[in-house]
């Protein structure tokens, strides 16, 4: 029998330690420190100072595999992941091929089991080819072994709202959500960079803050509509909480994620033209970067998602128009929450594990991820020590591309161990 016995943890940073003993995937006693007598041959984690929580779930993950193996393969990131606290990731669609057939999905997903690190979930294209023209079968991955429970172009817009429409009445009919890569594509024509004065002064072309918005609106009045669920992903403007914030007040059914990269970093960083900075959406300014930390505190905001986007050397370390956009995320999500949001007094730890793990379990329908710490519960657990510190080098992350924005960077809070259904995936920075 698979047993361990984490000692003396306190569960959500909260009350007294306890010891908590997990055996055959579940959590199967809570007790005062030092009562219960160690299962022989079980596992001990010393876990003094530490906080338990439930493991994290990421909505969005970019896993490359298949088509760019050589920037990250399901097996990689599933590492990374793990390492990073999650035990579920949605793995987004935009690989080559498209994950907008069963059979894509299936692989993705099959493949996520046999590495056995961390849940991985497929997302499917919501139209063919992610080409915006035509719906995927959305049903048939729905119902394919993989049981899709979330849709998304990202990487493009679903920019028509007649597809969209369709995407979310199905989407709502087969009890899944569709999760919106906001940009008006008209607003974004060569553009490189947030649009206003850092912009215009280093002579990028600006991608205004109403590409975003403009889509987040329209497609909250669609899914109202609709009667249909939506998910916006990657919020980076002031403009959309207020729509958010609107949206919600009419009991729109609408949630979204906001990044760590969108919580901390500015474009204040352009000044270098370092490409290492480019993402989609663009890193907006510190009033945006404000407003995040503020509405994922309010829950305007539902959760944060990494948007973990890997790229090669070549696609990063080149001229900034040429380059792609993204940044790593799955390893340092975590310490930049904690950063931005727990040091400065925004969430507790127990809003962490509502932002990190329990509302996007919620918001993609898994019944088994988010769960509470409490006895018989399913053992996908994060332990984390608050005070430890860790330079990050993106050399040695798991992941095989090394494109963090954090390179050298001091940060709070590291993870000691995740537990998926019981079994240790991550331990002291080390798998397994
Ligand atoms: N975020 C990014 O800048 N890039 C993502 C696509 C996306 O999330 O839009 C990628 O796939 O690299
Ligand atoms: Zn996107
Ligand atoms: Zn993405």
């Amino acid at each position: 029998m698979n047993e361990v016995l984490i000692r003396g943890a306190r569960l959500y940073g909260e009350g007294e330690p306890v010891d908590v003993l997990v055996a055959d995937g579940v959590i199967a006693g809570i007790g005062a420190p030092g009562v219960a007598t160690v299962p022989e041959g079980a596992e001990v984690i010393e876990a003094a100072g530490q906080v338990l929580l439930p493991g994290f779930v990421d909505l969005h993950t970019h896993l490359r595999e298949p088509g760019r193996e050589d920037t990250e393969t399901i097996e990689t990131g599933s590492s990374a992941a793990a390492l990073g606290g999650y035990t579920a990731v949605f793995a987004m669609a935009n690989t080559d091929p498209v994950a907008d057939n069963a059979v894509v999905v299936e692989h993705v997903w099959r493949r996520g089991r046999e590495i056995g690190l961390v849940d991985v979930h497929p997302v499917g294209a919501v139209t063919a080819g992610l080409a915006g023209e035509r719906l995927a079968e959305l049903g048939t991955m729905a119902k394919s072994a993989a049981g899709v429970r979330m849709f998304s172009d990202d990487g493009h817009c679903v920019a028509d709202p007649l597809i969209m429409r369709r995407a979310l009445e199905y989407s709502t009919a087969l009890g899944t959500v569709v999760a919106q890569h906001a940009e008006e594509p008209r607003l974004t024509v060569g553009a490189q960079a947030h649009e206003g004065e850092r912009a215009s002064r280093l002579g990028y072309t600006g991608w205004p803050s109403s590409a975003e918005e403009s889509i987040v609106a329209r497609d909250c009045v669609l899914a109202r509509h609709a009667g249909a669920r939506l998910h916006v992903c990657h919020v980076s403007t002031t403009g959309t909480v207020d729509v958010l914030a609107w949206a919600k007040g009419l009991g729109v059914d609408v949630s979204a994620e906001v990044t760590p990269h969108h919580l901390l970093l500015t474009d204040e960083r352009l000044a270098t033209y370092d490409p290492i900075n480019k993402v989609n959406p663009p890193l907006r300014t510190e009033a945006d970067a404000e407003r995040m930390r503020q509405a994922l505190a309010d829950g305007v905001v539902d959760c944060v998602a990494t948007d973990h986007a890997p790229h090669a050397v070549q696609d990063k370390d080149c001229e900034w128009a040429a380059a792609r956009p993204g940044m790593l995320g799955l390893q340092t999500a975590l310490s930049i929450v904690a950063e931005t949001m727990v040091r400065p007094g925004l969430l507790d730890w127990r809003g962490v594990a509502r932002v990190m793990s329990e509302r996007p379990a919620e918001i993609a329908g898994l019944p088994d991820q988010g769960r509470p710490l409490a006895e018989g519960e399913p053992a996908n657990l994060v332990l984390i020590d608050p005070d430890a510190e860790w330079t990050v080098h993106g050399a040695e992350l798991a992941s095989l591309a090394g494109n963090t924005p954090y390179e050298g960077m001091r940060l709070p809070a590291v993870v000691s161990a995740t537990l998926l259904r019981g079994r240790i995936t991550a331990r002291e920075g080390k798998i397994g």
